[in-house]
C-alpha cells in the first residue's frame, strides 16, 4: 500500500470526495490529488477518468467547480484529479511566474537542471499515479480514459498520444494543441526540455498525431469566446495534422463560451 494521507473527505452525489498526499517517487516530493468515487464503487470496481487542470489550478479546481460528480455519479465513474505540479521543491525561481514552475507542470519529464530533480509530471500521470489509485481504490485498471482543460487538455492528449492502448477515452475543454508554436509552450519546453526543439516534439501534440500510432477517435470542445484560442490554444493546427494522418477528430466550437470553468460540461450535451 502506498502511503497515502487522507486531507478531507466528503460525501457527494451519493458518493464522496477525498483529497489525499502522498510522496512521490516521480516527483521527489509530497504531491496531491483527489478522487470522486461513485456510489458504484461502494459494490463493485469501476473504470477511472482522469481529469489534469490548467496553469495555476491543483486538484482542487475541477472538483469544485466543475460539477463532474453529479455526471460521474450517474454513470458510474470513478474521477482522479492530480495537481498541476510539484509544489514547495525548493528550487528557486519555483514560484516566480503563473505560468512555469509551480501550477504549471505542463505534464512533461524535465530533462533540464534544476527542474528534472522534480518536476517530472509525464511520468507521474502515466505510471506512478494510475498505479496509486488501483492499488487503494475500487478502480478497473485497465478501463481508464482521460481528459483535461488547457495545459490539462494537452496534457491529456499527450498521455493518450505516447500510449495509444493506455486510455479507453481522450477528450479536452479547451485544450493547448500546438504547444512548440504557442508562447505558453515555448516558455516551458524551453525552461524544462532545453533548447533542442526535436525533444519537445514527443510532448506536442500536433507533431506526436502525425506519427499516425492513435487511432481512436478524439474529442475536443473549444470556446470561441476564450481569449486564449488564437495565440494559445491553436486547434486548427492540430485539426490539420489530424486531416494529414485521416485521424477521427470530433472538434466542436461552442458558440460563446470563454476560457473559464463555465465552459465544462459542455460535453455531457
Ligand atoms: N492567470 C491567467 C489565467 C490563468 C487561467 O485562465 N487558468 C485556467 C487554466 S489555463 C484556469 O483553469 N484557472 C483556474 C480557474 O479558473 O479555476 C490570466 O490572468 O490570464
Amino acid at each position: 500500500m502506498t502511503n497515502l494521507k487522507l486531507i478531507s473527505e466528503s460525501q457527494s452525489f451519493g458518493g464522496k470526495v477525498g483529497f489525499y498526499s502522498h510522496p512521490s517517487s516521480a516527483c521527489n516530493g509530497e504531491m496531491r490529488f483527489a478522487v470522486y468515487q461513485p456510489p458504484q464503487a461502494s459494490q463493485q470496481p469501476v473504470p477511472i477518468l482522469y481529469f489534469l487542470a490548467g496553469l495555476t489550478c491543483t486538484e482542487e479546481n475541477f472538483i469544485v467547480k466543475a460539477g463532474a460528480q453529479r455526471y460521474a455519479a450517474e454513470y458510474g465513474l470513478m474521477l482522479v484529479a492530480p495537481d498541476t505540479s510539484p509544489r514547495n521543491s525548493g528550487i528557486p525561481g519555483e514560484d516566480e511566474d503563473w505560468d512555469f514552475g509551480t501550477g504549471a507542470g505542463f505534464y512533461v519529464d524535465a530533462t533540464t537542471e534544476p527542474w528534472r530533480s522534480h518536476y517530472q509530471m509525464y511520468s507521474y500521470v502515466v505510471q506512478e499515479l494510475p498505479a496509486i489509485i488501483t492499488a487503494n481504490f475500487p478502480a478497473i485498471a485497465e478501463k481508464q480514459g482521460i481528459f483535461g482543460h488547457s495545459m490539462g487538455g494537452h496534457g491529456a492528449l499527450v498521455c493518450a498520444l505516447r500510449n495509444p492502448k493506455l486510455y479507453q477515452s481522450v477528450s479536452a475543454f479547451a485544450p493547448i494543441t500546438a504547444p512548440m508554436r504557442c508562447p505558453w509552450g515555448q516558455k516551458a519546453f524551453s525552461r524544462y526540455l532545453g533548447t533542442n526543439q526535436q525533444d519537445w516534439r514527443n510532448y506536442d501534440a500536433s507533431e506526436l498525431i502525425k506519427l499516425g500510432r492513435y487511432h481512436s477517435p478524439i474529442l475536443i470542445d473549444q470556446g470561441t469566446a476564450d481569449k486564449f484560442l488564437a495565440e494559445q490554444l491553436l486547434p486548427q493546427v492540430f485539426e490539420q495534422s489530424c486531416q494529414a494522418v485521416n485521424q477521427p477528430l470530433n472538434l466542436r466550437y461552442q458558440e460563446g463560451y470563454d476560457h473559464s470553468y463555465y465552459v465544462r460540461f459542455v460535453h455531457s450535451k
